[in-house]
């Protein structure tokens, strides 16, 4: 899809936590390949933002658009077209730990609407050499490290071509080294079109690898000028 539309509009929007007002008046904008962080300190309302980008929390006011999705007339019936354009990764891996890689991706293909066999085995290898993990297919994740599995994460995340990716502490959980690793995998990513949006507490990220910051704070988003 040709578009120079930005990927990612909120307008005046409200973000709640049932009927917490956990962050008000928000308005930014992402475009096509920009690589954002997301930081503020614990309980700011990072995650909250994120999960209303991907429909697990209701836009109640105010206007926001993701990859051409109108967040505030989503209705439940539209989330799963929503989460197939939208990447997701997670501080949690979440893999399924009684499959391999292979089983892993194929079951996200098969609950998106694929069923070429070729076009998915395909794909599965596409994202796998993306993150680095090119001979990685049949293992399954007790055999891969942290920062094997997180990359794993990643790929499925970027199975359906997503034009944003949304991640909520992705480093959380690995060390330095391997903090390094996932970052290169992300700059690669987003340096081949997608864009980014990611909530950190690593502000050695921030400062290795510098890109626009948004903060929650007081209830509010603003963007640091750099
Ligand atoms: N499921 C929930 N139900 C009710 N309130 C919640 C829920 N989850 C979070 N909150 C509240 O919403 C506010 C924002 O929390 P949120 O998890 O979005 O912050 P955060 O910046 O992501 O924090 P952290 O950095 O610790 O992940 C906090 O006051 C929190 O207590």
């Amino acid at each position: 899809m040709f578009s120079s539309e930005p990927v990612l509009t909120l307008d005046h929007a409200d973000i709640y936590q049932g009927q917490k007002l956990v962050l008000g008046d928000v308005s930014f904008q992402i475009d096509k390949g920009d690589f954002v962080y997301l930081i503020g300190r614990t309980g700011s309302g990072k995650s909250s933002l994120l999960k209303t980008l991907y429909a697990d929390l209701w836009l109640q006011n105010g206007k926001g658009h993701i990859a051409g999705v109108a967040l505030d007339k989503i209705k439940p019936r539209d989330v799963p077209f929503l989460r197939r354009k939208i990447g997701i990764v997670f501080q949690d891996f979440q893999l399924f730990f009684d499959r391999n890689v292979e089983e892993n991706l194929k079951f996200v293909l098969k609950a998106t609407g694929w069923t070429d066999k070729n076009k998915m085995n395909t794909r599965m290898a596409d994202v796998l050499m993306q993150v680095g993990l090119g001979t990685a297919q049949k293992k399954m994740p007790h055999q891969l490290s942290g920062g094997e599995q997180q990359r794993v994460v990643i790929a499925r995340a970027m199975l359906n071509e997503p034009l944003i990716l949304l991640a909520d502490e992705p480093t959380g959980n690995l060390d330095p080294a391997v903090s390094d690793q996932i970052m290169k995998v992300f700059q690669a990513i987003n340096n081949a079109g997608t864009a980014i949006l990611m909530a950190t507490h690593n502000y050695d990220l921030l400062n290795k690898y510098p890109a626009r910051v948004l903060r929650c704070q007081d209830g509010q988003v603003v963007e640091l000028k750099g």
